[in-house]
């Protein structure tokens, strides 16, 4: 079997992925969805020219001319009816329309008002205070294109246009499916010979914090009849499948992809963890996504394939971002597998931030992954690297 390299892999992984359908999905509900459709302004905003501040607008003319004559007030979702004449002001509020004739506001701490007159204090180059119709953006203008991932200030830019629900790209339908003779779920009794399904929950999670609406499916064992029928009947758009996917005598679920006409797409990664990792085609068009049964090995390839799969799958691009930081600790050659090493951040010697590797990097070993904050990124055959020198680590969580 020869490896495909990470970035080969996740090509092919992606190849021709793009979403199905859109849905209008209320504010309150579309955190982390990708907009299928543009967000597009209906009017200006700020949709008059508005006070930045409490105090006084006055006409620039007028300043040097002192006492200005109170004649009314302008409060925000009010105004004030009449226009400002030469020599004269109104009392505003932050908010609040300023009226004809004004051109600026003074703030209150730099005037003084004593009956109907009003003295400016604000020395000449003082701001003018006023938020001009617009400034923010015009009617007609594109505020969100599609592919963008909702966040919460992309949610209040929306809402701030008056748009009370947003055209999102359908969410993917996933099932999990993992098995194995010797796995049960978590909350039922396990005998002395079996272990308990860690990878299907966590895979759960990871997809559906990358938007999917995700069924586990029944752990099944390993007979191939099983497996096929399970691979057969999960009416979802992708199948994540944990587990038997190497070259032991009980790997079956690529053979029973087989069977059902699948189209393999990637076979075999040279990265650690995760070298059995795999992806296939049904001819039905739903897709399968295989990844190691080792846990640590499945959520990591969780990270670097079937994020950026789920988000494809919704338009949207959600590729692992790495960042640079300096290693606490020497690490030695890499071999040939790009290695993505479970790390903490610490204080460096030098105060700073730094990054080590977690002394075990056994792919079965969940505690090391829970305490880790990151993934340090080894390129294939990478020579060593001294303490202090930079190194990639992808962020978790
Ligand atoms: N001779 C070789 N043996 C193995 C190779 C190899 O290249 N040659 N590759 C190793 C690597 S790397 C990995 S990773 C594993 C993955 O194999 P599979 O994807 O076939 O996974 P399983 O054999 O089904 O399980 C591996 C391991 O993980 C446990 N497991 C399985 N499912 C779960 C689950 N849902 N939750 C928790 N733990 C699970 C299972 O009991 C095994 O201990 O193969 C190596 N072998
Ligand atoms: O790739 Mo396996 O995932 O090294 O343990």
């Amino acid at each position: 079997m020869s490896l495909q390299t990470v970035e080969a892999a996740r090509a092919a992984l992606l190849e021709g992925v793009g979403p199905s359908g859109a849905e209008a999905v209320g504010l309150d509900e579309a955190d982390g969805r990708w907009l299928a459709e543009p967000v597009v302004a209906t009017r200006d905003q700020p949709p008059f020219d508005a006070s930045a501040m409490d105090g006084w607008a006055v006409r620039t003319a007028d300043l040097g001319e002192e006492p200005l004559r109170i004649v009314g007030e302008s409060a925000a979702g009010a105004g004030f009816a009449g226009s400002l004449g030469p020599g004269e002001t109104v009392r505003i509020f932050t908010g609040a329309p300023l009226p004809v004739g004004a051109d600026r506001v003074v703030i209150q701490e730099e005037a003084r008002a004593a009956g109907d007159d009003l003295t400016v204090l604000a020395p000449a180059d003082a701001p003018a205070w006023v938020r001009r119709r617009g400034a923010d953006y015009g009617a007609g203008q594109v505020l969100l294109e599609p592919g963008a991932r909702l966040n919460p200030w992309r949610i209040a830019l929306a809402a701030s246009a008056g748009v009370g629900s947003v055209r999102c790209a359908r969410r993917p339908r996933v099932a999990v499916l993992a098995g194995g003779a010797e796995v049960v779920a978590a909350g039922q009794a396990a005998g002395a010979l079996q272990i308990f399904d860690a990878a299907g929950p966590g895979v759960s999670q990871v997809a559906r914090r990358a938007g999917a609406v995700v069924t586990p499916l029944p752990l099944v064992g390993d007979r191939l009849e099983e497996i096929r029928a399970a691979l057969e009947t999960a009416e979802v758009d992708l199948i994540v499948v944990i587990g038997g996917a190497s070259v032991g005598d009980h790997d079956r679920v690529k053979p029973a992809a087989r069977e059902l006409g699948a189209r393999m797409r990637v076979e075999g990664i040279a990265m650690r963890p995760g070298k059995p990792l795999w992806a296939a085609i049904l001819p039905d068009g739903r897709r399968i996504l295989g990844l190691p049964g080792n846990p640590v090995s499945a959520l990591v390839c969780g990270e670097l394939f079937l994020k950026p799969l789920l988000a494809a799958m919704q338009g949207g691009v959600a590729l692992p971002e790495t960042e640079t930081m300096p290693l606490a600790e020497a690490l030695p050659a890499n071999g040939p597998r790009e290695h993505w090493m479970r790390a903490a951040r610490v204080v460096g010697p030098d105060g700073r931030g730094a990054v080590r590797a977690l002394p075990d990097q056994d792919s079965a070993m969940l505690t090391v992954l829970s305490g880790a904050d990151g993934l340090i990124r080894r390129a294939a055959n990478a020579p060593q690297v001294g303490a202090g020198e930079d190194v990639e680590i992808l962020p978790l969580g």
